[in-house]
């Protein structure tokens, strides 16, 4: 492209003055051919200071919810900080596992050569199901069997790990996934167990709203997909659940 036709084209969005933050991000992310659904993480195609613009989009966006609703945020004391209260809770709260990077994970050496079964549970799910927004409230055991030669991490990190996958819009089913994979990208165990089980309240507040089914679900990697009988040890050591 010659000097005059460069000065010629529009200037690219990234510069342009009063284009929304999410459009640029979405940008970026079209930019790199990157998906960007529900329960994905885009924290690496975030700028310095697109969080704090992104919580006056959305609060705007969410005052915009609440006026088509008819509420009367300006004369209703309960209401009127409710839109950036709502941004506030999906980008630095509930939804903050799609735009903060993956928590740190130290990493100790496996001095005495582990290679027993491990297991971490209940961790505690918090979440929302991608269709409705509502929340996904429950639990997820965790069992790893350990190669002797990988390191060993910190047991603490498993919850973190599982806080930062579902922290976002999830479906049960991927969510699970997604942890698996991140726990075997990370430490890289001959095996991996995981179970989980969650009442989803778009199927108790609203909806069918019954009020006592749980989803259940499980994924094995490695060593778990081979050997029943390690499967059964590791589905036998999980406490009772929740009736
Ligand atoms: N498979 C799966 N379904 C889920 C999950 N979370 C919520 N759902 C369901 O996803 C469906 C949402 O899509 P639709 O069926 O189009 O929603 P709807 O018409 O409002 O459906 P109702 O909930 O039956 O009123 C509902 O049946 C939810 O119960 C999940 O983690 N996994």
């Amino acid at each position: 492209m010659t000097k005059e036709l460069e000065r010629a084209s529009p200037a690219p969005v990234e510069q342009e003055e009063g284009v929304p933050v999410s459009v640029k991000i979405r940008e970026r992310l079209r930019a790199q051919g990157r998906r960007f659904n529900a329960n994905d993480n885009i924290a690496d195609c975030l700028e310095p200071g697109d969080l704090d613009r992104l919580l006056d989009e959305v609060e705007a966006k969410m005052q915009g919810v609440l006026d088509s609703m008819v509420i009367d945020t300006a004369g209703d004391h309960n209401t009127r900080s409710t839109a950036r209260r709502v941004a506030k809770m999906y980008l630095t709260e509930v939804f903050k596992g799609r735009y903060v990077p993956v928590p740190a994970i130290t990493e100790f050496p496996n001095a005495e050569h582990l290679n027993e079964l491990m297991i971490v549970g209940p961790i505690t799910v918090r979440s929302a199901c991608s269709h409705h927004l509502c929340p996904v409230i429950g639990k997820v055991w965790i069992g790893v069997l350990p190669n002797q030669n990988t390191n060993v991490i910190g047991l603490s990190k498993y919850a973190r790990l599982v806080d930062w996958v579902m922290g976002r819009p999830q479906i049960q089913e991927e969510a699970v996934v997604q942890l698996a994979d991140l726990i075997m990208e990370r430490t890289q165990p001959d095996g991996l167990a995981i179970v989980m089980e969650a009442s989803h309240f778009c199927m108790s507040w609203r909806g069918v709203k019954e009020m006592d089914s749980k989803m259940l679900n499980s994924v094995m990697r490695g060593v778990f997909l081979k050997d029943a009988n390690l499967r059964r040890e590791f589905l036998s050591l999980i406490p009772r659940r929740s009736s």
